[in-house]
């Protein structure tokens, strides 16, 4: 297998987000968890992207994983790596985006890295440097409130540089607008005067086109779906690529018991838990107990357990920000997050022993948690759930089992009973 294209994801619904948009691109792409063992059985696909948990991991071990993720992929031909990221840049000045774009541009001796989180299908544009989400700023977005890496300054240029090691630079739209020759001498000038890094905007997927085109003669981007989409493109009209039809088939059904999932605290989920109160039993987990140890997790499976027969179910920690903020004074952040991302791995493991088999999970670090606990080392992408979530189908897995993985803010306000009725 050689591959065109290698990615490595910093979180599980943001590698699932890029999967699903590489293969409706044509791009044949199979999304692993971890690096790959040697015996995982993969088809032959033209695209890896390989999920790390490193969005919110302390700095020197994100860069140890983004980096052996980075020589399994270039071990298996991929000229150009994407480091994927979160479309509303989720990080702290400690990291993680820096420190591992500094990392992987020294692996491979990158000029100026092209940075992008634009992702113009979910509201992700990017002018002079600064990131919108839909029609607000990111700092006025409710990513001001994330419980892990809260966003407060829009400026990309200026939060890169906090976070990297090189100086950083801005390509513009009026540049972009003027085409690839235009970003090409404009990366070139920036890397001539020292500039390891450049924030570059891009409004429209023409845009993203653009800088595929750019990038795709470069061995290192960054960047959340846009960019995929952008690369992706660009290998198939410079035919690199043979465009494959999306199948958007995830095989034959797998049936069995179903259950939601949400640890995320994001505005979407929020509302996407009190639409489904409508039409599923849901189980709202008390954040406190969970963290005391005091019995939450058996509470919930006790709750479950004789409701699945009759359909589907939701258990949520979710909270809103002003609860959010009391729970991490009384606990701290970290412990609050990694004691309620472990509950929720717990339940997910019990649910699947009492014959769960199709499971929607919201929010990244939740997934990852979950995803980690079932041992799963890979999924085939199925059809699009919403923008960014597709179904996907367990490879090599213990149970044969379909799951979407929900970036918190991602999908519409039905989005629990949209992915039910298309994981069959
Ligand atoms: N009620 C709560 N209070 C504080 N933190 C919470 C609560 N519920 C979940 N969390 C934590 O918040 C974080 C949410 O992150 P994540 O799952 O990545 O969601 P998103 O996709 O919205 O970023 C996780 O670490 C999760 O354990
Ligand atoms: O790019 C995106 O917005 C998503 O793919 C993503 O990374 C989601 O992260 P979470 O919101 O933490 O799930």
């Amino acid at each position: 297998m050689t591959l065109a294209l290698g990615c490595i994801a910093d979180d599980y619904t943001g590698a699932s987000d890029l999967a699903n948009t590489l293969t409706r691109a044509g791009l044949r792409t199979v999304q692993t968890i971890g690096v790959p063992a040697d015996d995982l059985a993969l088809p032959e696909v033209d695209a890896v992207v390989v999920s790390l948990k490193s969005r919110s991991i302390e700095a020197g071990l994100a860069v140890s994983r983004s980096r052996a993720a980075e020589a399994w992929l270039r071990g298996r031909g991929a000229g150009h790596v994407l480091f994927k990221i979160c479309s509303t840049f989720d990080s702290t000045d400690a990291g993680n985006i820096g420190p591992v774009m500094d990392a992987l541009r020294a692996d491979c001796g990158e000029g100026a890295v092209l940075v992008t989180p634009a992702f113009p299908e979910t509201g992700r544009t990017v002018y002079q440097g600064n990131l919108f989400v839909g029609a607000v700023p990111l700092n006025e977005s409710p990513l001001k409130d994330h419980p892990l890496n809260p966003m407060r300054d829009s400026n990309l240029v200026r939060v890169l540089a906090r976070q990297s090691r090189t100086q950083i630079g801005l390509v513009d739209l009026a540049t972009v607008t003027r085409g690839a020759d235009a970003v090409r001498a404009r990366l070139a000038e920036l890397a001539g005067k020292g500039i390891g890094a450049a924030i570059i905007d891009a409004v429209f997927d023409r845009d993203l086109e653009t800088i595929g085109l750019v990038a795709a003669g470069h061995r290192l981007s960054v960047g959340a779906s846009g960019i995929g989409l952008g690369l992706a493109r660009a290998l198939v009209s410079t035919g690199k690529v043979k465009s494959a039809s999306p199948s958007g088939e995830t095989g034959a059904a797998v049936g069995g018991l179903a259950a939601c999932l949400a640890g995320s605290c994001s505005q979407a989920t929020l509302q996407q838990i009190t639409n489904a109160e409508r039409i599923m039993p849901v189980l709202h987990l008390d954040p406190d107990r969970i963290i005391m140890g005091a019995g939450e997790v058996q509470r919930a499976l006790d709750w479950a357990r004789p409701r699945l027969g009759e359909g589907p179910v939701l258990i949520a920690s979710s909270s809103t920000p002003d609860q959010v903020t009391a729970l991490q004074a009384r606990h701290g952040r970290d412990a609050a997050g990694h004691a309620i991302e472990q509950a929720m791995a717990d339940i997910a493991e019990n649910l699947v022993k009492s014959g769960v088999r199709r499971l929607i999970v919201a929010g990244g670090e939740t997934s990852g948690a979950v995803v980690d606990r079932l041992k799963i080392p890979g999924f085939l992408v199925g059809v699009e759930i919403a923008a960014g979530v597709p179904v996907l189908r367990a490879v090599g897995a213990e149970s044969d089992m379909l799951l979407a993985l929900k970036s918190g803010n991602f999908g519409g306000g039905e989005f629990f009973s949209d992915a039910l009725m298309l994981m069959r």
